[in-house]
């Protein structure tokens, strides 16, 4: 390990990275899923079945901790790490997003964002200072710095404003953060489906010299395509040497064309929140075990895998339960998810390595496109 917060770019594949982030509570392997524990909890999973299906980090989310069990019981309990016994990187987000979408937003100006909550309706203050003081609470590894994320399609004057808010935020934050060498703060770049607006931002952060660069403000409904292509002119401008984070993304297709593009650091709650509606992701397709078709297939999802969920199981008895509403299901799949993302990537930096990821993301694409089995 070491003490510092530090991204070891080993070996490309077209614009495809292989990498490693290292520091004091671990090491990354990029390209590198992260699954989502927004309340403390990789929902339905062991913490130790997420470290032994090959995530090196985890998820937390400012928005939901600072609301329950609150930023400074989680300190006094102390930290994020010894509450929840994942002693690996956490990342937080900062709240941003969860703001504009899940609270009664109340006000958004020049200080932050006072919203009501949605757990209680208790009305909260956060500004980027605080953000960044709350992750701190939570001793958290890599901190998002506090931003406004648009939805899409939008006005361009409304995400040039966001953005620009963004920016002036992101230098709030990065003053706030100081010097903590075995952690990180990521800007995150913003500017929505606006080519010039989307080089401004990277830009700007990139005067900031920061650890490392989120992409934000996609995933939020825009086509691929669109997305795709914010990466393509985005990607260019952020520095070589410096991870980068498309948050909340995404299925295996998008990952593996925004790998091709550049991304290092992906999260979704796809394959936990999927799993828990009956939705099993396998090498060879989608399967929805709901559907009636699987309620006398003895076959499990996949006899090759190494995840108990996905060979020792039948699909009839994961179609009983998920129809049941029983919650073994929802652990079953999301384990079975969890694990097939977790070998996706794998499969993606073993043949990075190999300078053959072209042919690993037509083929695994392919395999897909064949469909359910
Ligand atoms: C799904 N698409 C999507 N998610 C996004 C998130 C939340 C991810 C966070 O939201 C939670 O998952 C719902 C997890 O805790 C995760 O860290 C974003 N967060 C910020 N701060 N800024 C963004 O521009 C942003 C864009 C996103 N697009």
């Amino acid at each position: 390990m070491s003490e510092n917060f530090t991204f070891n770019l080993k070996a490309t594949s077209g614009k495809a990275r292989l990498g490693e982030i290292t520091m004091p509570r671990g090491t990354i392997r990029t390209p590198a899923f992260m699954p989502v524990g927004t309340v403390g909890t990789v929902k339905a999973m062991y913490l130790d079945q997420v470290k032994e299906g090959g995530a090196d980090i985890i998820l937390g989310n400012t928005y939901h901790l600072m609301l329950r069990p609150g930023p400074e019981r989680v300190a006094r309990l102390g930290g994020l790490h010894e509450l929840i016994r994942w002693p690996g990187p956490i990342l937080t987000d900062s709240g941003g997003f969860q703001v504009m979408s899940l609270s009664g937003l109340r006000k958004l100006d020049e200080q932050g964002v006072t919203f009501k909550s949605h757990v209680d309706g208790s009305l909260h203050h956060m500004s980027p200072e605080r953000s960044i003081e709350i992750q701190g609470l939570l001793d958290s590894d890599i901190q998002m710095q506090l931003d406004e994320c648009v939805a899409l399609p939008n006005e361009p004057r409304e995400i040039e404003r966001a953005m620009e808010l963004s920016l002036r935020w992101a230098e709030r934050c990065r003053v706030a953060f100081g010097n903590q060498p075995g952690k990180a703060m990521f800007g995150i770049v913003q500017g929505g489906d606006q080519p010039a607006l989307r080089i401004r931002s990277a830009e700007g952060l990139k005067q900031l010299d920061l650890k490392g660069y989120s992409i934000g403000g996609l995933a939020v409904g825009e086509p691929q395509a669109v997305m795709l292509d914010m990466l393509r002119i985005t990607l260019p401008v952020l520095p070589t040497e410096k991870p980068r984070y498309l948050m909340g993304v995404g299925t295996p297709d998008d990952m593996l064309k925004s790998v091709a593009e550049g991304i290092d650091m992906f999260d979704c709650v796809m394959p936990t929140r999927s799993g828990r509606h009956g939705l099993a992701f396998t090498r060879r397709g989608k399967v929805n075990i709901r559907n009636a078709r699987h309620a006398e297939d003895m076959r499990p999802l996949d006899e090759q895998s190494s995840c108990p969920a996905t060979r020792d199981y039948s699909r009839a008895y994961l179609h009983h339960l998920v129809r049941s509403n029983e919650a073994l299901g929802g652990m079953l799949l999301s384990w079975n998810n969890l694990s097939y993302y977790q070998e996706l990537m794998q499969g993606i930096r073993q043949a990075i390595a190999e300078d053959r990821f072209e042919d690993f993301k037509a083929e695994t694409i392919e395999m897909w496109a064949r469909g359910d089995i």
